[in-house]
């Protein structure tokens, strides 16, 4: 992808790569006419945690950060260390910041109210993505999505606050803690990818104006549960195959997205017989992706529907996830449409 340093953005605003996630952070927030700089705030609160949460990682090969915790959680899987150490140093993050009012987090059962009556903004996070490679040392991630809370500031937080559909989000990303460590956001103005210099403790604008390229030759699922698949899946895995697809799945992800989303490609993590609604969380893995996918030109989508256009209904639900470059989703999904109709005849 040839990157063009003083490429402007829609605003016009030019900045170059090698910009600072912070002084990127003050130059976009020219993008809101009304900001107050607290989303600003956030974002840099969770670049702090990611940079804590990273050196973490880099450290999980040392017994007191890798292995299992020893409990499980809401969805029933065992929790890494790591996934409660991620937790613990987000959480801490996002309260102590003050910009928050609520978290919804894999590793919480319920709804995190912070108490805090200033706070505007809902977090759903998704501390350590990809826990199953923690141990193995490859590319694990996290991944965030923002909101605006809807009831006043000052009242107890609502349903209406956590049960948001994706389209809502004023913000969302990942961080991808791989064998270099990017943070990689959009407020809806485009998506821009920061690298993170470790000598310097800093992020770095390395990728601007991600765009996703609208077609691709890799796929990745897990090619295990084949036989689980729902149907139409199977049918578009083996044109994939057909057209000499590179096949590519890491089991992380941030990660499997990330190649994805720069090189053109697409991820399916469709429904199985073991999860008849999808293994992927909605409020804080597929919302997030979606958005960031959607502002690249790309797509997401449960088979059936936009993903950013689903209503929740609880807290943890799963849905399926077709994800990538728009060309390739809407071919996936067409193979769900064919596979449907002719069930019905
Ligand atoms: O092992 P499977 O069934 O292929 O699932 C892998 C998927 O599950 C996940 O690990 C789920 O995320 P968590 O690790 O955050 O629970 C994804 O990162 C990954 O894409
Ligand atoms: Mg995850
Ligand atoms: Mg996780």
């Amino acid at each position: 992808m040839k990157i063009n340093p003083y490429q402007p953005d829609q605003s016009g605003m030019a900045y170059s790569v090698g910009t600072t996630l912070d002084r990127f952070i003050k130059l976009k927030q020219s993008d809101f006419p009304f900001a107050s700089g607290e989303l600003s705030q956030l974002l840099r609160d969770i670049a702090l945690a990611a940079k804590i949460v990273n050196r973490e990682t880099n450290r999980a090969g040392l017994a007191n950060i890798g292995g299992a915790f020893g409990q499980t959680n809401v969805q029933g899987e065992e929790q890494q260390k790591l996934d409660v150490i991620a937790n613990i140093r987000f959480m801490r993050a996002l309260s102590k910041g003050g910009e928050v009012c609520a978290i919804v987090s894999e590793e919480e059962d319920a709804v995190v109210d912070l108490q805090n009556n200033s706070g505007k903004y809902v977090v759903a996070i998704d501390p350590l993505d990809g826990s199953s490679n923690i141990d193995v040392n490859i590319s694990i991630g996290t991944i965030f999505s923002i909101y605006r809370r809807k009831t006043p500031i000052g009242s107890p937080i609502q349903q209406e606050d956590i049960m948001q559909p994706g389209s809502e989000q004023v913000a969302a990303g990942y961080v991808l803690y791989g064998s270099s460590t990017m943070l990689v956001y959009t407020t809806g103005f485009g998506v821009n990818g920061f690298t993170y210099e470790t000598s310097l403790g800093e992020f770095f604008l390395s990728h601007p104006q991600i765009q996703a390229p609208t077609s691709g030759t890799i796929y990745s699922i897990n090619e295990g549960l084949e036989k689980d698949w729902q149907d139409g899946i199977k049918s578009y895995v083996d044109q994939c195959k057909e057209n000499r697809f590179a096949a590519r799945y890491i089991g992380s992800l941030v990660a499997d997205f990330h190649r994805n989303l720069l090189k053109g490609g697409i991820y399916l993590y469709p429904a199985t017989k073991k999860n008849p609604t999808g293994k992927l969380r909605l409020l804080y893995e597929a919302n997030a992706l979606a958005f960031i996918a959607e502002q690249a030109g790309a797509k997401a989508s449960d088979g059936k529907r936009r993903i950013l256009d689903i209503v929740p209904e609880s807290l943890h639900q799963r849905t399926p996830l077709l994800i990538g470059s728009a060309e390739l989703v809407d071919e996936a999904m067409h193979h769900i449409q064919l596979a449907k109709e002719q069930a019905t005849i």
